[in-house]
């Protein structure tokens, strides 16, 4: 046990998928793992342990913003020796050829600063996708046919950002899509020899304003899932 996660020694598996949103954990657990049983519920941020086609893996919330994975990602690494930890998560798409729906797959995660920042100092840390992982899940989308993009997106500290400057010149320099926990999963895996990878579903957009509705979501969001798995086992 850690002061975040109540799971015993060996209750969680050596693979993670880390969404935001602890109620998709839950659903994941529900809708692809087999004998998925709940390791932990301390401060409502569920985990859950199970298998996929024989694969043991869990499925750990990772809360909103990188403050909060950050703390899930050192447990889970140090405490729990997990050694490949794939976030699952919705994204705002910044580019015009990135639709509702798309999956991105983020290579790069840059931030104004993470929660490493401190640790880095005036190092302008350039945090990336395990390779392997990376690669897989982009063979896994194309055989499934799932519009996919694979580039650099950007982790933000806010939701809510008042700085339509900084998103001009995200969209300016290439940037596909923002999301808020990336950089710190990356930089975190990196630091401690783990893979990590972000594989997002575009569940809004900043351009266009146009969202998916909560059904959209769902059914996007397998996708996302199935090719999350699919990576972590090289299948
Ligand atoms: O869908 P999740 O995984 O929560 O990810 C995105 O959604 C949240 C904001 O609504 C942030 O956590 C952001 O990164
Ligand atoms: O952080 C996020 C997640 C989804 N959509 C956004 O616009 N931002």
């Amino acid at each position: 046990m850690t002061i975040h996660i109540g799971a015993k020694p060996g209750e969680i598996a050596d693979t993670v998928l880390m969404p935001g949103d602890p109620m998709r954990a839950k659903w994941v657990a529900e809708t692809f793992l087999e004998d998925a049983r709940q390791v932990n519920e301390v401060r409502g941020m569920l985990g859950f342990t199970g298998t996929w086609h024989g694969h043991r893996v869990s499925v750990q919330g990772s809360g909103m913003g990188m403050a909060s994975l950050s703390i899930y990602a050192n447990e889970l690494i140090r405490d729990y020796d997990a050694t490949t930890l794939i976030r699952i998560g919705s994204c705002g798409g910044m580019q015009p050829h990135v639709a509702l729906r798309d999956v991105v797959l983020a290579a790069t995660a840059s931030s104004i600063s993470t929660p490493s920042s401190t640790i880095l100092r005036e190092v302008n840390y350039a945090p990336c996708a395990d390779f392997g992982l990376l690669r897989d899940a982009a063979a896994r989308a194309d055989a499934m046919d799932v519009p996919t993009h694979v580039g650099g997106i950007y982790s933000s500290d806010t939701f809510y950002d008042e700085r339509p400057d900084l998103n001009a010149e995200m969209v300016r320099h290439g940037i596909l899509a923002v999301e808020m926990e990336a950089a710190e999963l990356y930089t975190v895996a990196a630091r401690h020899g783990a893979r990590a990878l972000a594989v997002l579903t575009v569940s809004d957009h900043l351009e266009t304003g146009e969202a998916l509705s909560s059904a959209d979501r769902e059914r996007s969001f397998s996708d996302m899932i199935e090719i999350a798995l699919s990576a972590a086992f090289g299948s």
